[in-house]
């Protein structure tokens, strides 16, 4: 039986889930790859723990046994792993501490899971780049909105299509917000509070309400699945921060339903262009049949029509389910590849 060693950098709501859900999936990956797959390094901000033995998503959860100063440059110095997953905070800014983590992972030859955005946003080329160099892969599913099939929707299922606009809810909390502001009276600040509370809004939840997340998840689409690199900070925004009680009312009485989206579209030359809007839609329409944090997605093709998913809500097992399926992905390859 071959092992695959995995090493999760940031074990917060996400990260924790991830190690707790890989051991649940364990066996099924023995008995179907005949592989052991297991934890063997996980890091937080300022500790890790890092056990060739395996690491059970109890320990990861509780902290067990984490040694202080175990993060960083230190972590990768000591760990041996064959996969990364990151999910870290995202940050839009320089990228850190995810991007640190990838390069650092890359340099070790190890594929990469990225669930965090920020690196992906700040140096998507890059990042490619070294991982074609280190011939290993890059998989995004955790940032390319998770329990939505985005990216590999796009690459694998309408390849050979050709995509010429691609229309999204990739937010689970402002669909949730907009949804209980329209739906059900709530005001903005208790919406997001309640997104907090059950996890899927981002630590710093402006970076949802203000249309970021979006964007984020606009450019990570648009490098993996068209090669295109679109800076974040040139992506139009909305945000449902202006949202307020007259325009819902409006709304309401011309039967239409807010969302924030994110849209790409290609010209005849395909270029990519991306904005994040707050639009309204028709009651029949699939955005609108997008409850609670919902997900759903229009994609339009040259060659095989238009397609319309519904489904997937925000969740941290959502959330962890698509970092595991990127796994199970990378496993098949290595399992068929004669590079290991
Ligand atoms: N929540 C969701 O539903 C989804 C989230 N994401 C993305 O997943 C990522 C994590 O989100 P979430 O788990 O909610 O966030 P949390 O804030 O709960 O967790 C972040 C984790 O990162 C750790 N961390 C911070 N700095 C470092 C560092 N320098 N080295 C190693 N670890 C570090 C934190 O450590 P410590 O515990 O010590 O503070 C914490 O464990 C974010 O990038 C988010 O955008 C993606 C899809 C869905
Ligand atoms: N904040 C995001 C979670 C992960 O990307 C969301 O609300 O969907």
């Amino acid at each position: 039986m071959k092992t695959l060693r995995v090493a999760i950098t940031g074990v917060g709501n996400v990260g924790s889930r991830i190690g707790g859900a890989l051991e649940e999936r364990a066996p099924e990956f023995a008995r179907r790859f005949n592989a052991d797959v297991r934890v063997v390094g996980v890091s937080a901000s300022t500790e890790g723990l890092i056990d060739g033995s395996g690491i059970s998503g109890e320990r990861i959860a509780g902290r067990t046994d984490f040694v202080s100063g175990l993060t960083g440059q230190r972590f990768f110095d000591e760990l041996e792993a064959d996969v990364l997953i990151e999910a870290g905070p995202s940050n839009y800014v320089d990228g850190a501490p995810g991007l640190s983590h990838l390069e650092a992972a890359l340099e070790g030859s190890m594929d990469v899971i990225c669930v965090s955005k920020g690196a992906l946003v700040v140096a998507g080329d890059d990042i490619y780049r070294r991982a074609a160099e280190a011939e290993r892969q890059v998989r995004v599913s955790g940032a390319a909105a998770s329990a939505m099939p985005t990216v590999d929707f796009l690459t694998y299922d309408l390849a050979g299509a050709q995509v010429t606009r691609f229309e999204a809810l990739l937010t689970g909390t402002t669909t949730f917000v907009l949804d209980t502001m329209y739906r059900h009276g709530w005001d903005l600040d208790d919406a997001v509070a309640e997104a907090q509370e059950s996890g899927i809004a981002e630590p710093q939840p402006e970076f949802d309400v203000d249309g970021w997340d979006t964007a984020a998840k606009l450019v990570v689409i648009a490098r993996a699945v068209f090669n295109a690199g679109i800076p974040i900070e040139s992506v139009p925004r909305q945000s449902v921060k202006n949202v307020n009680e007259e325009q819902i009312d409006c709304w309401k009485q011309h039967d239409i339903v807010p969302r924030l989206v994110g849209i790409l579209e290609l010209d005849d030359s395909d270029r990519v262009t991306a904005s994040v809007q707050v639009k309204c839609y028709p009651k029949s329409h699939p955005f609108s049949l997008a409850e609670g944090s919902m997900k759903a997605v229009n994609v339009s093709t040259k060659r095989m029509g238009d397609y319309s998913l519904l489904g997937g809500a925000s969740s941290l097992d959502a959330t962890a389910a698509a970092a595991i399926k990127d796994l199970e992905h990378i496993l098949t390859c290595r399992m068929s590849s004669s590079v290991q």
